[in-house]
C-alpha cells in the first residue's frame, strides 16, 4: 500500500481496481486468474465460480464487465490473487506523479460534434411522432498518446475528483482468453450505482438530468438549484426512476423510494439523483441477476427500452461495446456492486483509448447544450490521462 493508502501502485495492463465509495479492490498479477468471454448468464457465474474453486482460489470475487447489448459478450475474470481495503480519507496526503504524462498526439471525434447535434435533432423529430420519448445518444473520442499511461497515476487522479463513485480498471477479453494479455481495459470513474446487494438488502441510485458546473461558486449554485427545478430534466428524470421501480417491484417485498430527486455533484457535473433501497423477494436473485434484469435503464438507454433501444442503434455511428454496459464485482454468495460502465475508456495497453459519453435526451432538449454536456463528459476524463 502506497504512502496516500490507495492500493495503485504498479498497476499493470490486465489486473483489476475496482474503488467504491468505501472499499478497494486490487488483483496482483494476471496469471492463473479464471477468465470468460461469453453472455452474462446466472449459469456461467457458476461455472466461473466452480473453476475458481477448482484452481484452489479461496474467496473467490468475480470482476467483470457486461455490455451495453447483453447479447453480446461479456468479459469476467476471477484473479487468483485479490487485496481489499477500507478507501483512505480523501483529502489526505497525495502522492504526486512519478513520471511525465503521456502527451496527445491525435483525436478523433466519432462522429464529429455537428454530426451528433444532427442524432439530436432526428431524435426531437422522434418525440413528434410520439413513439418513443427519450433516448440516450452519446459519442466517442479516439485518442493517441506519445506513450502508454501510468495505471497508478491516472487512478489516483480519478479518484481524487470521484470521491463518491466507482473507480475501475478492469479487463476486456477477447475470444481464446486465458492468455495473459486483455485486448483492452475499460478505465474510468462512474457515478452511477445499478445495484448494490448486501444479503437480503439492495440498493440503487439512478442518476438523470444533468449541468456542468463552473468554478464561480455563485453560478455554480444558481445552476444546482436551476436543475433542481428544470421541468425537462425532471421529466428525464422520472423515465428512469418509473421503469426501475416498476422492475424491482417484480424482485422486492419491500422499496424505499424518496418522493423525488436529490441533486449530486460531482467535480464537473450536477446530476438529479435518486436513491433507492429495497428488500429482495429470493435470496437466489444475485446483485448481477438484478442488475441483468434492470439493464438498460433509460439512464443509458431510454424510454420505451426496446424503441430507443433500436434507435441509438440506428442513429449512432459506433459500437458502444461495454460503454453504457455494467462493471462491478460480486462475491459467491451473490453480494456485490454493479456501476453503470460511464465517464470512461477504453485502453488499448498501449497508445490507444476510445473515450465515451452519452446524455439523455427528451422533448425540448438542446442539440447545443447535449454536445457541451458530452463535451464535458469526455474532458474531466482526459485531465487524468494526458
Ligand atoms: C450516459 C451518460 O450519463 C448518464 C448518466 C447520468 C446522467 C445522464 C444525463 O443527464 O444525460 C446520463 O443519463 C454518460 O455519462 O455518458
Amino acid at each position: 500500500m502506497s504512502a496516500d493508502g490507495w492500493m495503485v501502485e504498479s498497476l499493470s495492463h490486465g489486473e483489476i481496481f475496482f474503488a467504491s465509495p468505501t472499499l478497494q479492490q486490487r488483483s496482483h498479477g494476471t496469471k492463473g486468474a479464471v477468465c470468460a468471454y461469453e453472455p452474462v448468464s446466472a449459469d456461467g457465474v457458476r461455472r466461473l465460480f466452480d473453476r475458481a474453486r477448482a484452481a484452489g482460489i479461496a474467496r473467490p470475487v468475480l470482476f467483470g464487465l457486461v455490455p451495453f447489448d447483453t447479447t453480446r459478450h461479456a468479459s469476467f475474470t476471477i484473479p487468483v490473487q485479490l487485496q481489499l481495503a477500507p478507501v483512505p480519507q480523501r483529502g489526505g496526503a497525495v502522492v504526486a506523479p512519478a513520471g511525465r504524462r503521456p502527451a496527445v498526439v491525435a483525436r478523433q471525434p466519432v462522429p464529429a460534434p455537428e454530426i451528433y447535434g444532427d442524432m439530436v435533432r432526428k431524435a426531437l423529430d422522434l418525440y413528434e411522432e410520439g413513439d418513443v420519448r427519450k433516448i440516450v445518444l452519446s459519442r466517442a473520442m479516439d485518442v493517441e498518446l506519445d506513450a502508454p499511461i501510468a495505471y497508478a497515476d491516472v487512478l489516483r487522479d480519478l479518484l481524487r475528483r470521484n470521491a463518491q463513485g466507482y473507480t475501475f480498471a478492469v479487463p476486456a477479453w477477447s475470444d481464446g482468453v486465458a492468455g495473459a494479455q486483455p485486448a483492452a481495459s475499460m478505465v474510468g470513474a462512474s457515478p452511477e450505482l445499478l445495484v448494490r446487494r448486501e444479503g437480503d438488502r439492495v440498493f440503487i441510485n439512478p442518476l438523470a438530468g444533468s449541468i456542468p458546473r463552473v468554478a464561480d461558486p455563485e453560478e455554480d449554485q444558481a445552476r444546482r438549484e436551476g436543475l433542481a427545478v428544470s421541468e425537462k430534466d425532471l421529466r428525464e428524470h422520472g423515465y428512469v426512476v418509473s421503469d426501475i421501480v416498476r422492475i424491482l417491484r417484480e424482485h422486492c417485498e419491500e422499496l424505499d423510494v424518496p418522493q423525488g430527486p436529490s441533486v449530486i455533484g460531482t467535480d464537473a457535473l450536477w446530476h438529479l439523483s435518486t436513491f433507492i433501497a429495497g428488500r429482495l423477494k429470493s435470496p437466489d436473485l444475485s446483485a448481477l441477476g438484478l442488475a441483468c434484469a434492470l439493464h438498460p435503464t433509460p439512464a443509458i438507454c431510454g424510454f420505451p427500452t426496446a424503441q430507443a433501444f433500436a434507435h441509438i442503434q440506428d442513429l449512432e455511428p459506433f459500437d458502444r461495446e461495454y460503454f453504457a454496459g455494467l462493471v462491478g464485482w460480486q462475491r459467491e454468495d451473490g453480494d456485490g456492486e454493479w456501476a453503470l460502465t460511464l465517464r470512461c475508456a477504453r485502453y488499448d495497453g498501449d497508445r490507444r483509448l476510445r473515450l465515451y459519453a452519452g446524455a439523455g435526451t427528451v422533448a425540448g432538449s438542446d442539440p447545443e447544450s447535449e454536445i457541451r454536456e458530452t463535451a464535458m463528459k469526455m474532458e474531466t476524463f482526459m485531465r487524468a490521462i494526458a
